[in-house]
């Protein structure tokens, strides 16, 4: 294994690696292991972002101008960069944010082939012939990128969310500002160094860390940034899309979930165990499309309960470097203070606990957050554990006994990201395609982990409506120019 060391993470401004402008930088630590401190990052200020975006509208003329294909050779070049620090950068992952090392280099991998992805699109088709009213004339269209973006990103998917909001803006001719989260803003640092390696133009891709409400809140009020790609919570991402919009700039928002699982009563139990585990307590249930409302018809619920808390209660938790481990911390101490008191919260409102509920403070774990993955039952809807996002492991289980009332209750939510079925039964499968509402809709799989080719995005409150990766993200990151030739 690799071992990272404790490194100063400088901001990556006009193809130059350099201080914030006051010098002030904030230590990152394990949240598996206080102990250890992960890298320093900059605290920077409003001067830092305005050059960046100066930079950023600097370049973007020449990087409009060169060849989808031009572009597409330097984002290969960033893959195999980052394909051969995949170790270093998924230990780094690991520390910084917790999630166990076969996930972190699980999500190396995916920036990787997403990057090799978007690469590709610089060789693809844009824009459609279109049959004038005028039989002298060609109309078309074609398409252009909006400028300067500015990427602001969440501290759950520190490498693959960067990358999937980046490649798209790039290929597509935008320069790129990005403000990554503060608590994973070392890994970002590594992810941003292959983009440096691979020589892209100065200004093109710049990184400014720092505070959301400072940096973060500069980025969106800019008025030289043409567009802002956001990913986390639903109180800042409406917050920044008011700013945008009162200014005119596009943006594109991916929000919260409060993901239903349905278990329907002709369901495949290990299976759907199995998903339930994975979708809801993989990366510590911090995944905006994580499982967390497991709904259930009462004539499986008892076989699937005691399958349930069976598994559960054979997942080792600890520190995500050690293979014996199956699920990590959260991420900061913030995290564990939330889900500790959503779990404080399901047991006064009258939910049973059916496991875990505890901090775990035993000489293993005593110096890391973290938290026992919970389960518990006698959930009702209407509770705050079933309509708000903990962002943690805590599952509720909730018995119905139709298949309709479970779908009345999967929809009884103001989110609407991702959503799964169990069932044999192909009407049941074809009830839930068309009337549950969610962006990502899965039958008999899990609700989490997201293919790098298909729209990603989702309904009522958990998007701006917009959707990311695949040909999907050329909606966003691009205006169409429909023209007319005489
Ligand atoms: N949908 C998802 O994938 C995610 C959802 N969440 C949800 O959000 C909750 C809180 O997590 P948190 O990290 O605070 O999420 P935030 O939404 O606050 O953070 C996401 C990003 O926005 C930045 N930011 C924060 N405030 C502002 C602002 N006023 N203007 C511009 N940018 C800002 C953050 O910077 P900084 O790091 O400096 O705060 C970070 O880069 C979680 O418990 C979870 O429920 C969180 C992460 C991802
Ligand atoms: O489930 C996934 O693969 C993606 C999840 C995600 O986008 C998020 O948590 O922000």
């Amino acid at each position: 294994m690799i071992k990272t060391e404790e490194k100063t993470c400088l901001n990556y401004v006009n193809g130059r690696w350099k201080s914030s402008s006051n010098g002030e930088t904030k230590t990152n630590l394990n949240p598996a292991d206080t102990n250890d401190v992960v890298g320093v990052v900059q605290k920077s200020t409003l001067e830092d972002v305005d050059e960046a975006v100066a930079a950023a509208k600097e370049a973007k003329t020449a990087w409009r101008k060169l060849s989808g294909d031009a572009r597409g050779k330097y984002l290969y070049k960033v893959a195999n960069i980052l394909e051969s620090r995949l170790d270093e950068v998924a230990e780094t992952l690991t520390r910084e944010m917790g999630k166990t090392l076969p996930e972190a280099k699980g999500e190396t991998a995916r920036g990787v082939a997403i990057l090799r992805y978007y690469a590709g699109e610089g060789l693809r088709e844009v824009g459609n012939v279109i049959p004038s009213t005028d039989n002298q004339a060609l109309q078309y269209t074609n398409r252009t990128p909006l400028g300067v973006v500015g990427v602001i990103t969440p501290w759950n998917f520190p490498v693959a969310i960067p990358i999937w909001k980046m490649a798209p803006a790039l290929i597509y001719g935008n320069t790129v500002v990005i403000k990554p989260a503060t608590e994973a803003s070392v890994t970002c640092a590594k992810v941003i160094d292959c983009f440096a390696e691979a020589g892209l133009p100065e200004g093109v891709v710049n990184m400014v860390s720092g505070k959301g409400s400072v940096i973060g809140q500069r980025i969106a009020e800019h008025p030289d940034v043409n567009g802002i790609t956001f990913t986390g919570s639903n109180q800042t991402g409406r917050h920044l899309g008011q700013i945008a919009l009162a200014r005119g700039a596009k943006y594109q928002l991916e929000m919260g979930g409060k993901n239903p699982v349905i278990v329907a009563d002709d369901a495949d139990l290990d299976l759907a165990v199995q998903a339930t585990i994975s979708g809801g307590l993989s990366s510590t249930g911090q995944k905006c499309t994580a499982t967390s409302r497991v709904i259930v018809q009462s004539a499986v619920y008892d076989a699937f309960k005691a399958k349930l808390i069976n598994k559960i209660e054979e997942l080792n938790v600890g520190n995500g470097l050690s293979s014996e481990n199956w699920m990590g911390p959260c991420a900061n101490e913030s995290q564990l203070e939330k889900v500790l008191y959503y779990i404080e919260k399901g047991k006064e409102e009258g939910a049973t606990l059916l496991t875990g509920g505890n901090r775990l403070t035993d000489d293993e774990h005593k110096d890391g957050y973290f938290v026992e993955p919970t389960v518990f039952e006698n959930v009702t809807n209407d509770m705050a554990i079933s309509q708000e996002e903990i962002f943690g492991p805590v599952l509720g289980l909730i018995k119905v006994d139709t298949f309709e009332e479970a779908m009345k209750l999967a929809n009884d939510t103001e989110f609407g990201l991702s959503a799964a079925v169990f069932t044999e039964n192909i009407r049941k499968m074809l009830a839930f395609i068309d009337d549950i509402e969610a962006g990502l809709v899965r039958v008999n799989y899990e609700t989490a982990g997201v293919e790098l080719q298909a729209p990603f995005g989702g309904m009522k409150n958990s998007s701006s409506h917009s959707r990311e990766q695949g040909r999907a993200a050329i909606e966003f990151f691009t205006s169409i120019k429909t023209v007319f030739i005489k």
